[in-house]
């Protein structure tokens, strides 16, 4: 990956981002969108229902604060998870890039969520999600797997009023991890991060440890 600083068009990092995330099996059969935000709010996002291993330039659209299409090619559409990024933008100042994938722990770990929030493993590696705590007691939110996706993205806005996530990130059950930052290399680290606590929370199950 290049540095994020030098990369003014965000699509050639977001489609090295989505090629190693294939690559993870974290975004395979098409799953998953990435989107990087830019200085006037607009973002670009990957168009729907294409190969995440094999995006070129034209595999994003750049759409406006309300999901409005300002550049696409021929025959894209944005991805069907448009109002998800638009609400993380809309509630988290400091998001420019979004990274959204499938990974088959973040579903185990679905089911280990009581009352809408996983409490992620206490381990030094939430540091890098921001967390200093010597005890920590933190939770991912955890939001049901609607067919429309706008009635999630209705929970989202909803839930981000009433409280602000400690840690960057939001999981959907039966479905699949968003995790966000700065730049293209602090939202791959919080996702990188948060996969491994459910690696981690799917091993400790099935060996029967407490956390
Ligand atoms: C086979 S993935 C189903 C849709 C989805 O959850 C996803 O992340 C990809 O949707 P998009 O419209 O962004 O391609
Ligand atoms: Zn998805």
């Amino acid at each position: 990956m290049q540095p994020a600083e030098l990369c003014e068009d965000p699509r050639a990092m977001l489609a090295a981002s989505a090629r190693e995330f294939y690559r993870r099996g974290w975004m395979l059969g098409t799953a998953g969108n990435l989107s990087a935000r830019l200085p006037d709010d607009s973002f670009w996002i990957t168009a729907s229902g294409r190969p995440k291993d094999l995006l070129t330039e034209t595999d994003f659209v750049r759409v406006d604060d309300e999901g409005r299409v300002l550049e696409a090619a021929a025959m894209r559409k944005p991805s069907a998870e448009t109002a998800i990024h638009r609400v993380i933008y809309r509630h988290f100042a400091e998001a420019r890039w979004i990274f959204h994938v499938h990974s088959v722990e973040a579903n185990l770990c679905g089911h280990f969520a009581r009352d809408g929030a996983l409490r992620l493993p206490p381990l030094e590696m939430l540091k890098g999600l921001g967390v200093p705590d010597a005890e920590p007691e933190v939770d991912l939110p955890v939001f049901p797997n609607l067919v429309d996706v706008a009635a999630i993205a209705v929970r989202m806005d909803a839930e981000f009023a009433r409280h602000r996530p400690r840690v960057p990130g939001a999981l959907i059950h039966r479905h699949g991890l968003t995790a966000w930052g700065p730049d293209a290399h602090a939202a791959r680290h919080h996702l990188e991060l948060l996969e491994y606590c459910f690696r981690y929370l799917v091993q400790a199950r099935s060996l029967a440890l407490g956390d």
